[in-house]
């Protein structure tokens, strides 16, 4: 018998969903064994399927079971075939409130041999941590729709920024920041225009900064990070930004360290009050679906986020050098084409085969 056994549910979701999590999956079991691991893994079919069959996105049963596991790790949602927002909304944001996921955790990382659009930047150039305000901003649902049809038609969607939501997230910026040797952030906002939100994050930032005078702070309005992302990705270390921002500024991360399929992500609530959840940056990417295309990197460096909030780092370092390995074997290949399979049983060998 495992020292460990992790009650893992699973939620393969739409699109390339169950694609890229069978590989995270498959990486998973070859890890087990070399660090004394086992997974219990309960899969919840969720997503387009369910929602056709039965209309349901989220039940609350299925909620009540969900939270009873340690963590959640997740493929994508969200169907051509279903209205936008109904699996997103109703499934991916009622999750990340339920269980109050308030940090989103994205790093943006180029690992060695992997391509980046921007010219003469090396691994070490662009490597930092975004922090995503997980459960806030305008995505709490607050708002709505008055007069709807006339020419008079007023659309709101409210951006909801709590003290204490702010600074729970605030706070976990700043003690990642100070445990990494840059000890940097930076808050991205837009405070100039939304003076509101924007005066409350500066004044919450600035508080809680007064307990971490090692960690350097700066600011920028969004805009121009989204111009110094590309121009000096080498400014950022730490980001804390809110919901929104988060979303955006990460796409635009995975886009300069070598794409959308290498990019990671961890849904965390710190408390461990609720499972935390685990899925890459990207979506169910419906035009590449069926297709064995999908790079399942991104949901395997996900995993290995889930193993470090498990307290399991070794695996977790296991899983990120069989990754960075077969990355540099890729640029060495000259990119030779492979399946989603492929790449999956590829990082699973090397994760095999390590200590
Ligand atoms: N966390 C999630 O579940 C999540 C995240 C983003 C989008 N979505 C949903 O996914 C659907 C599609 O959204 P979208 O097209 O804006 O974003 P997307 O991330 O699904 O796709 C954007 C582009 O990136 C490509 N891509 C994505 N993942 C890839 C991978 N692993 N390997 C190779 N290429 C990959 C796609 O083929 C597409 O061209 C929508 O319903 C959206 O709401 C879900
Ligand atoms: C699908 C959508 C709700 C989601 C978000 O905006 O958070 C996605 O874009 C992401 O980045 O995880
Ligand atoms: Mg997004």
């Amino acid at each position: 018998m495992a020292a460990r056994t992790v009650k893992l549910a699973v939620i393969p979701g739409d699109g390339i969903g169950p694609e890229v999590v069978a590989e995270g999956l498959k990486v998973l079991s070859a890890a087990a064994p070399e660090h004394d691991l086992a997974f219990d893994t309960t899969s919840y079919e969720l997503g387009a399927r369910r929602w056709h069959a039965t209309g349901e996105t989220l039940p609350d049963s299925v909620e009540a079971e969900l939270r009873g596991h340690e963590a959640i790790f997740l493929g994508a949602v969200g169907d051509p075939s279903v209205p936008s927002g109904v699996l997103e909304r109703g499934l991916l944001l009622r999750l990340r409130f339920a269980f109050s996921h308030y940090v989103n955790l994205r790093p943006v990382r180029l690992y060695p041999g992997v391509t980046t659009p921007l010219a003469d930047v090396a691994p070490e150039d662009i490597d930092m941590l975004v922090v995503r305000e997980g459960t806030e901003g305008p995505y709490a649902g607050m708002g709505g729709v008055v007069r709807k049809g006339t020419p008079h038609e007023i659309a709101t969607q409210d951006s909801v920024n709590t003290r204490f939501g702010v600074e729970r997230v605030v706070r976990y910026a700043f003690a990642a920041a100070q445990r990494r040797p840059r000890r940097r952030l930076t808050l991205v906002h837009k405070d100039n225009v939304l003076s509101f939100a924007g005066e409350l994050w500066q004044r919450v930032v600035r508080e809680v900064g007064a307990e971490y005078p090692d960690v350097s702070v700066d600011y920028l309005h969004v805009d121009a990070a989204t111009m110094f992302f590309v121009s000096q990705p080498q400014r950022f270390d730490v980001v804390v930004t809110d919901n929104l921002f988060g979303d955006i500024i990460t796409d635009l991360g995975a886009a300069v360290a070598g794409g959308i399929g290498l990019a990671a992500s961890g849904n965390i609530n710190p408390e461990n009050d609720f499972p935390s959840m685990f899925e890459p940056v990207h979506g169910s990417a419906p035009d590449i679906a069926g297709q064995g295309k999908a790079d399942p990197t991104a949901t395997i460096l996900s995993a290995a986020i889930m193993l470090d909030h498990l307290g399991l780092e070794g695996a977790a370092r296991a899983v990120e050098r069989a990754v960075a390995e077969d990355l540099l074997a890729r640029a060495k290949d000259g990119a030779a084409e492979r399946s989603t399979a492929q790449i999956g049983d590829a990082i699973a060998e090397r994760v095999a085969g390590q200590g």
